[in-house]
């Protein structure tokens, strides 16, 4: 792990790593018919990293690679079942966690025209490596 994440030991807050509208088709909902297609969410993740020792070093090793992070979440979602959003928002905080050792995330997953009278509807969280 680079030492962005926890194992650097020391608590920098405020630096993060940003990925916003990341649209993925996954298998959610709770009605029958929701079961049989493919809807897209939308997430917002923000992922806490000390991003000072990528910016001295200039080297992806150092840096929480927001590609491997999309790609983590795509690959989960491309074989998830689950109902409810709440269920997709917890899971993937919690591999994101376990997956890549960041202090903190936080997530908005939005499911638009759930309620086509809404711009969109969706849930938001923050799990800390306190949550595992
Ligand atoms: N808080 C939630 N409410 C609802 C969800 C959900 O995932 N979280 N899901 C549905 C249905 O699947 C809906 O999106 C389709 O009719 C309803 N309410």
């Amino acid at each position: 792990m680079a030492l962005g994440g926890i194992a650097s030991g020391v608590e920098l807050m405020g630096d993060c790593v940003l990925i916003k509208g990341l649209r993925v088709p996954t298998c959610i909902g709770v009605h029958a018919w929701e079961r049989e297609i493919r809807q897209e969410l939308v997430l917002d993740i923000k992922l806490e990293w000390n991003n000072r020792l990528p910016a001295a070093s200039d080297n992806v090793r150092d840096c929480l690679d927001y590609t491997a992070v999309s790609d983590w979440i795509m690959h989960y979602l491309a074989q998830s079942q689950a109902q409810l959003i709440e269920t997709v928002a917890e899971q993937i905080a919690i591999g994101l966690l376990h997956q890549f050792g960041v202090a903190e995330v936080s997530l908005t997953v939005k499911k638009p025209g759930a309620v086509p009278q809404a711009d969109w509807v969706g849930v938001e969280l923050t799990r800390t490596q306190a949550d595992l």
